[in-house]
């Protein structure tokens, strides 16, 4: 099946654009955030603020941001990944998400497309976070969309470190979706003076929602009825999530981001967090992925 790769300027970004079969997906080298994500007439799969600002230097609302090598405000991550971490105010999120990632040449076989970004920054450390690490996110589209997120130890000494692919969805309507392989599980809930809970049945949305769940299994699947249409998350090398939708107060305070806009997305953020968190050994390499794949649901 033939592609079509495309280099381009998106505000002062560069960015690729592939198209493959039914297949379109936008990548900013930027933070090596994936953008948007379609296949045929459906919606997009993968939500892009209206609001977004494809800036230098600064996140974009919407995509997948790649956090690492911490998640969310670092006073919450477990003490060994904290103590890395050597400057004053840490930035939410870890270091990568607004720095630039170069890309190698795409590679089409057959069957889809392969991109490799990699993080210079993260092989020469930064001062404040001192360690040398390979870092890169090999993302393939084909009938589905796969991103590895690939680190490796090359210090010599054990480095400890949380990440998450941050995935924005885009739903029909927030109050009509749920998330299906969360039951049992437990759950922080971290609206609540992070205490530990357990969820019972699906997950359905009636406010906002910020919780870490832990011991899961590989499978979520996002089913949204009035879409008709089920996507199914398979994640390897993680056994958290973050289900984050910040509902209609916190959507004011939040940057680049449409009062009502909460309607429309779900984060459904494929994570290593808290007790899930990541201890690579001297030449030791771990992998995050995550595959997303849309279902018809009849
Ligand atoms: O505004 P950002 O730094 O991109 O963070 C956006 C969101 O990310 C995660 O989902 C956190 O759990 C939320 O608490 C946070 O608000």
């Amino acid at each position: 099946m033939p592609a079509d790769i495309q280099r381009l300027e998106q505000d002062q970004l560069s960015c690729w654009r592939i198209r493959h079969g039914d297949a379109e997906l936008l990548v900013a080298e930027q933070g090596a955030q994936v953008l948007d994500y379609r296949r045929g007439d459906a919606p997009p799969i993968i939500w892009l603020s209206e609001e977004a600002a494809l800036l230098s230097g600064q996140s974009v609302r919407g995509g997948v941001p790649v956090c690492w090598p911490w998640f969310g405000d670092l006073a919450r991550n477990p003490q060994s990944v904290q103590q890395l971490y050597e400057g004053e105010a840490a930035p939410a999120h870890g270091l990568v998400r607004a720095i630039d990632w170069t890309m190698d040449e795409p590679e089409v076989d057959t069957d889809g497309v392969t991109l490799r970004l990699r993080c210079p920054q993260a092989e020469q450390g930064w001062p404040q976070w001192p360690q040398r690490m390979g870092l890169q996110l090999e993302i393939r589209l084909d009938q589905a969309l796969h991103l590895s997120l690939i680190t490796d130890n090359r210090g010599d000494q054990a480095v400890s470190f949380s990440q998450a692919l941050h995935t924005y969805f885009a739903i029909s309507d927030i109050h009509q979706v749920s998330v299906e392989g969360l039951a049992d599980r437990r759950y922080i809930e971290t609206l609540e003076n992070w205490e530990p809970r357990q969820q019972h049945g699906d997950l359905r949305f009636s406010g906002e929602t910020d919780r870490v769940y832990l011991g899961l299994a590989p499978t979520l699947s996002l089913m949204d009825p009035a879409w008709k249409r089920r996507i199914v998350l398979q994640s390897r090398g993680s056994a958290s999530a973050v289900l984050w939708n910040p509902w209609i107060a916190k959507a004011q305070r939040l940057s680049h981001f449409a009062d009502d806009a909460w309607q429309r997305m779900l984060c459904i953020e494929t994570a290593n967090v808290l007790d899930d968190l990541v201890t690579l050994a001297p030449g030791a390499s771990h992998t995050l992925g995550l595959t997303i794949d849309s279902q018809p649901l009849r």
